[in-house]
């Protein structure tokens, strides 16, 4: 079990400012990835308890939309401070929950913060207009408010840092919310429950609770008081998210599945082309939504890259988060490991060669060999299915034109990257991909000042930059007229 001594670690709901159990009393297992141990459990909730947490935001928000900006700001701020000042403990759980080293949970818990402190930022500068009138008479003013309560669900692949690009934009705009987050990963997000209490942001405005996904989803999802849903998962979910909430109208933010691109041409410089590749694609054990999902490079540099590639692989730590010096951890269960031995065993079957890696880790459990395998083809799955695991397929490029034309070959638009030092490709190559983000000679380009999202089935919205608040705010356009101008 956890050391219960975590300041942090919670094991059950909080909704309306109390820490409750599930009305049944049923839990959820938490187990540690990296062995299985148990590490505690959390409520099994569903529709009565999030009805109660949706009312109990609802309340609240009748009251937190009368707060300043500027208060807001302030207690975003505080948040900000404390998501530091205990980052190791924040760390600790995330990595023995989620797996991840505990270099990237630090990681991970410290992006928490710095977007909760763009946050805070953001919070007073939710601009409105006032408009030339067309009428003598009368005068036009725009205005910004905030949406209302909001229903944020989250992924078990980074259980702290999508929560703080959901709370802190709700909270910065004056809205409430309801957060379930991934079940097995729950306690990150119910660490946020106490880090706001900490804050001094008052109860109700933050409620999270943890349980079976399509209950709490259905009553999310058809509740009229739930006026957005904002979700980060899989374009599966996601589709099944927009279609219920289309009964009742909700505004909805989706940041969805991906299959990135990588992209090295001939004139790209190699070595800063293996560098930008080993963090795009083995980040979280390849478990992001933004890692790469297929490699291509061109014919003249190909041999090159992939050895250079496969090498730098090979050296990568494999081991539970928490012991000194892993690089990469355990994939989150046993299902993960399966679907990427089946991808694996496609790609050798269609004659792709497993350069370094291809199978379970020594380690066993759900540990698995950073995997390099070259002469992909695009009749293997991986050039259409999100892989989510360390396998790094190599494909072989002769042209510009094909290159960009196997990059935009999916339905996902998430993130793409691409390495050259010719200015007129950068420029060229840079128009013609259909993806929401774009890095150029860089693998790793995720930062809250810029819009975090996709295009096509990787969703819709944006997370971060300016634009991250918007979606949290409704417009009001006023005429006032009789004033005797
Ligand atoms: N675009 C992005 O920024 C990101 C996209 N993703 C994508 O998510 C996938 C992996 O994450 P994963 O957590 O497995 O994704 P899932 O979509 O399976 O789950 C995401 C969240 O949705 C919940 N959920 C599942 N079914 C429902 C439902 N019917 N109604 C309401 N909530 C539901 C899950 O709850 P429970 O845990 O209880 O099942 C979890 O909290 C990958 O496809 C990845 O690409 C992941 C991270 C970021
Ligand atoms: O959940 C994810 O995959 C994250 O969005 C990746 S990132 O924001 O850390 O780049």
């Amino acid at each position: 079990m956890l050391q219960k001594s975590n300041p942090y670690m919670r094991q059950s709901n909080l909704i309306g400012g109390e820490w409750v159990k599930a009305d049944s009393g049923a839990t959820l297992d938490v187990t540690n990835p990296a062995n299985g141990q148990k590490l505690g459990t959390v409520p099994k909730s569903g529709k009565a308890e999030t009805r109660r947490a949706i009312e109990a935001a609802d309340k609240a928000f009748k009251t937190f939309k009368k707060t300043t900006a500027n208060e807001r700001s302030k207690m975003l701020r505080k948040l900000h401070d404390l998501i530091l000042e205990n980052q190791d403990a924040l760390a600790e759980l995330l990595t023995l929950e989620q797996g991840k080293s505990l270099a990237e949970a630090k990681g991970e818990v410290g992006a928490s913060a710095a977007y909760i402190l763009w946050f805070a930022e953001e919070a007073r500068r939710t601009y409105g207009d006032v408009v030339p009138s067309p009428w003598a008479d009368r005068r036009i003013i725009v205005t910004r408010e905030p949406v209302g309560v909001i229903a944020a669900i989250t992924p078990w692949n980074f259980p702290s840092s999508m929560l703080a690009r959901k709370i802190g934009p709700a909270i910065a705009a004056g809205c409430t919310t309801v957060v379930k987050p991934a079940s097995q990963t729950p306690y990150s997000g119910l660490a946020w429950g106490v880090l706001c209490e900490e804050a001094g942001i008052p109860a109700g405005v933050v409620n999270i609770l943890t349980g079976s996904a399509g209950e709490i989803g259905d009553e999310i999802c058809a509740n009229p008081m739930v006026k957005k849903i904002t979700f980060t998962g899989s374009t599966e979910v996601g589709k099944i998210l927009i279609e219920k909430s289309a009964a009742t109208v909700k505004k909805v933010s989706m940041e969805l599945g991906g299959n990135a691109p990588f992209v090295v041409f001939d004139d790209a410089d190699i070595d800063r082309a293996v560098e930008g590749a080993m963090v795009a694609k083995y980040r979280n054990s390849g478990q992001t939504c933004v890692c790469t999902n297929r490699f291509f490079v061109q014919a003249g540099v190909y041999d090159a890259f992939v050895e250079k590639f496969a090498a730098a692989s090979a050296k990568l730590k494999v081991g539970a988060g928490l012991d000194a010096g892993v690089q990469q951890g355990p994939l989150i269960d046993g299902k993960a490991v399966e679907k990427v031995e089946e991808l694996i065993g496609d790609a050798t079957a269609k004659g792709g060669k497993v350069v370094t890696g291809g199978k379970r880790h020594e380690l066993g459990g759900s540990f698995f060999e950073p995997t390099v395998i070259a002469g992909a083809t695009p009749d293997m799955r991986f050039m259409k299915e999100e892989i989510f695991g360390p396998v790094a397929p190599v494909f072989r490029f002769e042209t510009e034109e094909e290159a960009v034309a196997l990059a935009n070959d999916t339905e996902y638009g998430l993130a793409c990257y691409f390495y050259s030092s010719d200015l007129g490709r950068v420029f060229r190559v840079m128009e013609n991909l259909k993806y929401g983000m774009v890095g150029v000679n860089e693998g790793l380009i995720t930062t809250p000042e810029a819009p975090f999202g996709g295009v096509k089935e990787s969703g819709l919205g944006r997370e971060g930059g300016h634009q991250g608040i918007e979606d949290y705010l409704d417009t009001k356009y006023v005429c006032i007229g009789g004033l005797g101008l």
